[in-house]
């Protein structure tokens, strides 16, 4: 089955000065999927979000979105010494297609008073009021540069499940950044790893995880495992070798163990190794 993209990158590259902050990004981000952009830092991420978002010009190729966005950038930005409902009133005048009652409902259930002032309210809480009037706009992309960052624990999984929520009830797309892979593991269905401003990975998740292995066996034989299957990482102890490989299951001679892999490893793997890949991705519609 073909799904439509709502975010298309052809050759896009984004140069500071002598810095290429990106290089060579092409990738298709399908309608209605929960998208991780994960990477190290300066990894090249928030120029991603920023060119998609139109924030910035792009100095080499092209980055498209259909439909309307909502974007919600790292720190935020809310005007502290405002009200609650003054925010509201503020994203009602600016939005067209602002949801006003969804607006109130969401901050009556936070147990967040209108009166209060933003500057007053905790990070977590903050952090979800920013989320409401992203949510309020009934983007059909959301995207949200690091929304879990400086977050603890508990109000990370409470600003993941609403968003989650919003997800479940309107079909939009969400495109999130984030260093922390675990956060996202139950929530996100495409991965896009970015490494030294490069795309390594951009798939379905479960389809990723699913395509790779780890292989344990003699060292001596591993070149010619390696010469069968793409290896993303190849780790030799003594006189064994484990090789994190790109692979169906596939037949071993009997002193070869395999294992799965879980989304962190496999994150990981990629990330100590820019020069890996799993590209090309299933080629998307566009219609
Ligand atoms: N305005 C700018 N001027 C010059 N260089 C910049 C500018 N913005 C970003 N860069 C550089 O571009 C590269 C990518 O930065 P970017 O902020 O996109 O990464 P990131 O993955 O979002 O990082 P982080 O996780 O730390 O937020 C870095 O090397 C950074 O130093």
């Amino acid at each position: 089955m073909t799904e439509s993209a709502i975010v298309e990158a052809t050759g896009l590259g984004k140069r500071y000065r002598r810095t290429w902050a990106l290089r060579d990004c092409s990738l298709s981000i399908p309608t209605g999927r929960v998208v991780a952009l994960v990477g190290p830092n300066g990894a090249g991420k928030t120029t991603f979000l920023h060119l998609a978002v139109g924030l910035l010009d792009a100095t080499l190729g092209s980055v498209s979105i259909k439909g309307a966005t909502a974007f919600l950038a790292q720190d935020k930005p809310l005007y502290t010494g405002f009200t609650i409902a003054e925010m509201l009133k503020f994203g009602k005048r600016l939005n067209p297609g602002w949801d006003d009652e969804f607006a109130l409902k969401r901050i009556d259930s936070l147990q967040l008073p209108l009166k209060h002032k933003v500057g007053k309210l905790s990070g977590g809480q903050r952090a979800q009021v920013a989320l409401t009037l992203a949510l309020a706009k009934r983007p059909d992309l959301l995207v949200l540069d690091e929304p879990l960052a400086n977050l603890d624990p508990l109000a990370r999984h409470e600003v993941m499940r609403g968003l989650m929520e919003a997800v479940a009830e309107t079909g939009m797309t969400v495109l999130l950044s984030s260093h922390v892979v675990s956060d996202l593991e139950n929530t996100c269905d495409w991965l896009i790893v970015l490494n030294g401003g490069r795309v390594q990975v951009s798939g379905d998740i479960d389809e990723l995880v699913a395509g790779h292995r780890i292989l344990t066996g003699p060292a001596e034989e591993a070149d010619s495992v390696s010469r069968r299957v793409p290896i993303v990482e190849d780790t030799r102890s003594g006189r064994q070798a484990t090789l994190f490989a790109r692979t169906e299951p596939v037949p071993l001679s009997p002193q070869w163990s395999e294992r799965p892999v879980s989304l962190e490893q496999m994150v990981l793997a990629y990330l100590r190794r820019p020069d890996s890949a799993s590209l090309p991705r299933p080629t998307l519609a566009t219609a």
